[in-house]
């Protein structure tokens, strides 16, 4: 069984329209029996794999309480939390990858098969989403939800769709789910960026779209062009924003996990407490910044919005 920490509405109705939407419903991942450090061979991002070498590969003890500290946030703006089943040994951190909601759909993803196992703690739980709702992705369609963002009339997804694709164990969305959900929301101006990856170098490595751009408030982003192959894609996005509504970050602020916020409302962020400089431009936007300590976390190469996945906003 899922965890709740509130009473479940059952149906769950997903809707997500944007990034920012009043966030009533989501799931925030575990670090409960995250298991011993992955060995070298184990290791599926360059975060993770720099922290085991330096020996400062995060503790289970400490991330479960940073977790639970985003969680006692997230209630205290009477957001409902649904925390997955417990698997044993099995890293569950990064509830956003294993599915995405867009528009009044909710999407199974198909994610790197090292992660294969982590969907299961969540299915008791998407058993309430009306069956009309729920999409599985066709076994072609390489997606992650770290990698899809709807923005309002904007379908923005972050993909690889080099040769090499196979090979890269950080590239987790295709071409292949770039097609499908441009047929899938016919409507949608579909909008994909192709991002660097790399499976040793943090700083050379966008893992996910969440991890190199990030939409706040009403207007504006927060962006690494660095993360982007194509400077193109970084100037549609500048002249989409306006320059003057874009927080950009250096490529090892990419690597700290900078972009990766995470919106209560357009009114209300959530960073961490260590960015200083973000922080500050983003309280100067007008936004209502939450700090908390969430350091460990971004050793595994996710933040805050990785370690959610949003299932009612409302609109
Ligand atoms: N959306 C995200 O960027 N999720 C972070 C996933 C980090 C995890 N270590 C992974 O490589 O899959």
């Amino acid at each position: 069984m899922y965890t709740k920490t509130q009473e479940v509405d059952s149906p769950i109705k997903p809707r997500v329209q944007d990034e920012t939407g009043r966030l009533k419903a989501v799931v925030l991942g575990t670090a409960v029996s995250v298991g011993s450090a992955p060995s070298m061979d184990e290791v599926y991002d360059p975060s993770s794999r720099a922290h085991l070498l330096a020996g400062t590969y995060p503790k289970e003890e400490d991330m479960v309480v940073e977790m639970e500290g985003f969680q006692s946030l997230l209630q205290s703006y009477d957001v409902q939390v649904y925390r997955p089943t417990v698997l044993e040994n099995c890293n569950q951190i990064f509830a956003r990858d294993i599915g995405f909601v867009v528009e009044d759909t909710f999407f199974r993803s198909n994610i790197l098969p090292l992660r294969e196992k982590e969907f299961e703690a969540i299915e008791n739980l998407v058993a309430h989403i009306p069956e009309k709702q729920f999409q599985v992705c066709p076994e072609e369609v390489h997606v992650e939800g770290g990698d899809v963002m709807p923005w309002g009339d904007y379908l923005f997804i972050g993909a690889y769709t080099q040769k090499d694709y196979p090979q890269q164990i950080t590239a987790r969305t295709n071409q292949a789910a770039i097609d499908f959900l441009t047929e899938y929301f016919p409507q949608k101006e579909v909008k994909a960026f192709e991002l660097i990856k790399s499976a040793t170098v943090a700083n050379q490595n966008a893992l996910h779209l969440d991890c190199c751009f990030q939409p706040v408030g009403k207007n504006k982003a927060i962006i690494c062009p660095d993360g982007f192959m194509q400077q193109e894609d970084v100037e549609w996005i500048r002249s989409f924003f306006g320059a003057e509504n874009i927080f950009e970050v250096t490529a090892d602020e990419m690597a700290g996990m900078h972009c990766n916020v995470f919106s209560i409302s357009p009114e209300v962020v959530v960073s961490e407490k260590h960015f200083t400089r973000l922080n500050t431009w983003l309280r100067e936007q007008g936004l209502t910044v939450e700090e908390i300590q969430y350091a460990e976390i971004s050793k595994q190469g996710g933040l805050l919005r990785c370690s959610t996945l949003p299932l009612i906003r409302q609109y």
